[in-house]
């Protein structure tokens, strides 16, 4: 499966630490994410992670392609609900996409927690 992983900055070290708590099935899975997520993933975990560009760069809309080609199984991006985010409109654009193609999305850890639970389970 191909999963896309990203966190706005003030969620990063939770996403870490949730990839490092569920390690063993994030390691079965090719992983895609926006270009800072990847690069603390990376030096957290040691996996291999394909990066795009930072969010406020493009990274979201990156991301977004690969959806919109049905690339992309699942998408675990931890959103930090409480600062205003420059590129807001790439944001929402990529949550719209994961509707239109159907895409399991995850934004808080509370719903990531069901959805790697699922893949556990597979
Ligand atoms: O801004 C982001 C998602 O909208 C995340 O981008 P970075 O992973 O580059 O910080």
């Amino acid at each position: 499966m191909k999963f896309a992983i990203i966190a706005h900055d003030q969620k990063k070290d939770a996403l870490v630490k949730f990839i490092e708590d569920h390690i063993d099935e994030f390691s079965k899975h090719e992983l895609f994410a926006t270009g800072t997520t990847g690069l603390r993933v990376i030096e957290r975990t040691g996996l291999n992670v394909t990066r795009f560009k930072s969010g406020p760069l493009g990274g979201d809309q990156e991301i977004g392609a690969l959806v919109a080609n049905k690339a992309i199984d699942a998408i675990f991006f931890f959103r930090d609900p409480l600062t205003a985010q420059p590129h807001e409109p790439d944001v929402s654009a990529l949550l719209r996409l994961s509707d239109v193609y159907d895409v399991p999305l995850a934004t808080n850890e509370g719903s990531a927690l069901a959805i790697i639970t699922y893949f556990e389970s597979l």
